[in-house]
């Protein structure tokens, strides 16, 4: 066997250590190096020759020692010739060791120095992780409580106040409601706070977090995207409902687990309860239950009163003349009962009317310029069974024939049916749907799909069903 290559004199294992990272990165292309070896630190080298490396997760570790303990050990040895094996450790979250200073050296003294995980920087490890900004309008200062939203409110300010030392109670924290009714709002708040109070707070929308995990996977880097989320103090996400995809919903409980059993704070919002997410899994769903779930009602009338007034206050800085009279708004809080946005979009259009073409704001005019949000009516929310049900009942065969393999036409045709509704009528993703329709494939839903789609053109009496059958789903 040839004697290495490179042999520093004297014991400057940090140097040999810097040497064998360079080596480990030529050899083996950039992404695997950032995926795997980028985060190892050495921490100190015993006399007998072994290396004592540290990682910040168990997973990192475990996959190290199975994969590339050898090749580090021949890399490192390379480099110096007093290494002869390596230890690998679990280093904690968030803290750097000390540079290694030879066999003598002594566990350090000094303070440990703190990673800034919310900090991206140019390394393509962490570049794919970068929280949405919070949105510091969105606060609890202009945030109004009322009846339907009080505990929400109050378990928002405590778990956004808790110092990070503190026990958790609440975790996750989940708040649901219908559309506009806050949840960003209050999101935000939390976000906001617990940032101002120095803790380390990442705010995803579902999609972000989708976005963040597919983008770290193709680059190879999804393990810095999972330790960077798993070395904050807070996580928020926004609309979970719209996960997707078993990898990233694993991803997801991965995350929310590693975090929860490390005492950190998960605030997770969804516009229906945990028990009805119905894409995501089981043991997902569960633990999102598992910790505190509220839900925010719909606004009262005091509480859209409350909205508008602030709402007008806020306009009426740019448009010092604009003026709503009262009866007018208390109009709008009797009338816009949809949720909060709808509110808003009520003064912006009031605003237009009287600031584009000088028109008065009367109640008359009012009623003319808000007759569709005063109509607006929450939309009902299908179930996939009710689908099922209803359909199957309209054509006199059972659900369980619905959901069964058989392939007679007097099946065939409302099981297509059913699953055209369900496509057109919840939000549900194809796969979901085949899940629900006795576990058929996403390419069956869309088959069905499909073919109902075209015979609804040239079949007036099916076009008539599948009207009638809306209409009982809608009720
Ligand atoms: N209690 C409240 N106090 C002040 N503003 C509110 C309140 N509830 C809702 N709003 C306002 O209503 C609008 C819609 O709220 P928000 O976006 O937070 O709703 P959401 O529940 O997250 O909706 P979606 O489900 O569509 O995401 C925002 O402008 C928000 O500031």
């Amino acid at each position: 066997m040839s004697a290495p290559a490179h042999l520093p004199a004297g014991g400057d294992f940090e140097s040999a250590w810097q040497r064998t990272q360079k080596r480990l990165r030529a050899e083996l292309g950039e992404d695997i190096y950032l995926s795997w070896f980028a985060r190892i630190e050495l921490e100190r080298v015993s006399d007998s020759g072994m290396a004592h490396l540290s990682v910040p997760t168990r997973f990192l570790k475990s996959w190290i020692q199975s994969h590339y303990a050898e090749r580090i050990v021949r890399a490192f040895s390379a480099e110096h010739g007093d290494i002869r094996q390596i230890e690998l450790e679990l280093r904690t979250v968030g803290v750097r060791p000390q540079p290694a200073r030879g066999a003598a050296a002594q566990p350090a003294a000094a303070k440990p120095e703190h990673i800034d995980v919310q900090r991206p920087t140019a390394d393509p490890t962490t570049a794919a992780l970068v929280g949405s900004p919070i949105d510091h309008r969105l606060a609890f200062d202009s945030f109004l409580v009322g009846r339907s939203n009080a505990l929400a409110h109050a378990a928002a300010r405590e778990v956004a106040s808790a110092r990070p030392s503190e026990a958790i109670r609440y975790n996750p924290l989940y708040i649901h409601s219908a559309v506009g009714l806050g949840k960003t709002h209050l999101l935000h708040a939390i976000a906001g706070a617990a940032e101002a109070g120095g803790r380390r707070v990442v705010y995803l929308t579902a999609e972000r977090f989708m976005f963040g995990f597919v983008s770290a996977l193709r680059a190879q880097t999804s393990l810095a995207f999972k330790e960077t989320l798993r070395g904050i103090d807070m996580l928020v996400i926004d609309d979970v409902q719209f996960l997707q995809g078993k990898t990233v919903q694993a991803e997801f409980g991965h995350t929310l687990n590693a975090l929860i059993d490390a005492g950190r704070q998960v605030v997770v919002a969804a516009d229906r309860p945990p028990a009805e997410l119905e894409s995501l899994d089981e043991r997902l769903r569960s633990r999102l239950a598992g910790g505190l779930a509220v839900e925010m009602g719909s606004l009262d009338e005091e509480l859209r009163l409350q909205i508008l007034k602030n709402r007008l206050a806020a306009a009426q800085e740019a448009h010092p003349n604009f003026d709503v009279p009262p009866s007018v708004l208390s109009y709008v809080a009797r009338t816009v009962t949809a949720n909060g946005r709808d509110l808003e979009g009520a003064i912006t259009r009031l605003m237009a009317h009287n600031t584009l073409t000088g028109t008065q704001i009367t109640l008359e005019m009012a009623e003319e310029a808000l007759r569709d949000l005063v109509r607006n009516r929450e939309p009902k929310r299908v179930k996939i069974e009710d689908i099922q049900r209803i359909v199957a009942r309209h054509y006199n065969v059972s659900r369980a024939d619905i959901l069964s393999a058989r392939r007679t036409a007097t099946v065939v045709r409302p099981r297509q049916i059913a699953m055209y509704l369900a496509k057109v009528l919840t939000l549900r993703s194809l796969p979901e749907i085949g899940r629900r329709f006795g576990g058929r494939d996403h390419t069956t839903v869309l088959h069905a799909v499909r073919k109902i789609d075209g015979l609804l053109k040239s079949d007036n009496s099916l076009a008539e069903d599948v009207d009638l059958l809306k209409r009982m789903l809608s009720e």
